[in-house]
């Protein structure tokens, strides 16, 4: 069958953020051939013409309506799925890919942790992987892994579920409930921006967490907490803590800080385990450094247009030239994806210097000095 070399892709809610990465992923990273049906764009395929002409069927729908829209397909499709693949990417796992074991496809269930990114693949980024109902198409989806370059961890999708609601559903829910706790203290405390100036790194870092979950697709948030069969548990976990450490608080004698120190401190230092500890913290130091470094107070933001060897050198001899030493330096990513260096510089820095480093880079290509 031509569809394990170059098969046709069907991407269903191909208009959605997930959906548009994938298609430009499938396009021009694996040179395949993207059709796709979304209601939200009157000029996408059919349904029909999806469950016709691709090989590989990829969900990327809203979470809630998922499953439904699985078992919808397979009723379209009415057996032609037999000896196609079909995948998807929901943040749930359980329900989709029992959905899609009612079809006679080959299955597996995907789950990107992470937003689509602005790079082109997941390079960097975990993605879990349930490899449901395989046999032909084992070899294409270990070569759709290998393009996707991700960190690739194999779960079964109650497992996937139940780690989800750790990883996410608690997250999500502790970094809310912070956010509902700033807005009823506002008053007396102030806004979150009137606190940012009493930040540690441990409250800016939560409050970015905060920041990014309001920012992005509401309907996954809430889908995640009411979608996830185990969140339910792990939230009144998460609240019998907090209540539990309210009330040794409001106790406030030695007996209630001596249970706070075992039960809280001790037991989950222990639980935690010295390399987990070392690691976690290790992994806070470098990133309070980071932070660190963006409050520099005067920074230059580089895109490096020749990507070869030797060009990063040909930019620092500029700032030497100019006499401006560097107080940090690291490679990140602007909004339209282009990978950028972001330059520090300590508060001595005269902004004349700047500005004739900025316009010898202009001016001899080494490097584009970017807005903001
Ligand atoms: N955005 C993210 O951060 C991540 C999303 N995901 C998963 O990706 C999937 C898609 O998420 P996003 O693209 O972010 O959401 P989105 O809301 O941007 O896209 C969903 C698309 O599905 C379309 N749709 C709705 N009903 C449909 C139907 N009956 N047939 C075909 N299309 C339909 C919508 O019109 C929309 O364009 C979700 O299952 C989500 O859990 C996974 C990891 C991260
Ligand atoms: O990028 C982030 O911060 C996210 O947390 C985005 C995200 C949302 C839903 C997922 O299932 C996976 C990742």
């Amino acid at each position: 069958m031509l569809g394990k070399t170059s098969p046709v892709i069907g991407i269903v809610g191909s208009a959605g953020a997930y959906g548009r990465w994938l298609r430009a992923f499938f396009e021009t990273r694996m040179g395949l051939r993207v059709i796709g049906h979304d209601p939200a764009d009157a000029a996408s395929e059919s349904e029909e013409a999806l469950l016709e002409r691709a090989d590989v069927l990829l969900f990327s729908a809203p979470i809630r309506s998922t499953p439904a829209l699985i078992d919808r397909y397979a009723r379209l499709s009415a057996g032609r799925e037999a000896g196609k693949l079909w995948l998807d990417v929901t943040s749930v796992k359980a329900e989709p890919v029992a959905a899609m074991l009612r079809s006679h496809a080959e299955v597996a269930g995907l789950h990107p942790m992470s937003a689509p990114p602005k790079s082109p693949t997941l390079k960097g980024r975990v993605l879990v992987v349930c490899e449901a109902r395989l046999s032909a198409w084992k070899p294409w989806l270990d070569a759709l892994l290998a393009a996707l370059e991700a960190e690739c961890v194999r779960a079964a999708p109650e497992r996937h579920d139940r780690a989800m609601a750790l990883v996410q559903a608690m997250v999500h829910a502790s970094h809310l409930a912070q956010a509902g706790v700033l807005r009823g203290q506002a008053g007396l405390a102030g806004t979150l921006a009137e606190l940012m100036p009493f930040r540690s790194a441990s409250f800016e870092m939560d409050a970015a967490i905060a920041a990014r979950i309001l920012s992005l697709n509401p309907a996954i948030y809430e889908d995640i907490q009411f979608g996830n069969p185990h969140a339910r548990d792990v939230l009144r976990g998460l609240a019998s803590q907090l209540a539990r450490l309210a009330a040794l608080v409001g106790q406030g004698d030695d007996d209630a800080r001596a249970a706070f120190r075992a039960e809280f401190l001790d037991a989950n230092r222990d639980a935690f385990g010295a390399p987990a500890l070392a690691d976690g913290n290790y992994t806070f130091e470098r990133l309070g450094y980071l932070l660190a470094d963006l409050s520099d107070a005067h920074t230059l933001s580089i895109h490096l247009p020749e990507d070869r060897p030797g060009s990063l050198r040909a930019l620092l001899h500029v700032f030497e030239r100019h006499g401006v030493s560097i107080a940090s330096l690291h490679s990140s990513r602007t909004q339209a994806g282009e990978l950028h260096f972001r330059l520090g510089f300590n508060s001595g820095t005269r902004p004349d210097q700047l500005a004739a480093v900025a316009e010898e880079l202009d001016r001899t290509g080494i490097g584009r000095v970017l807005p903001g």
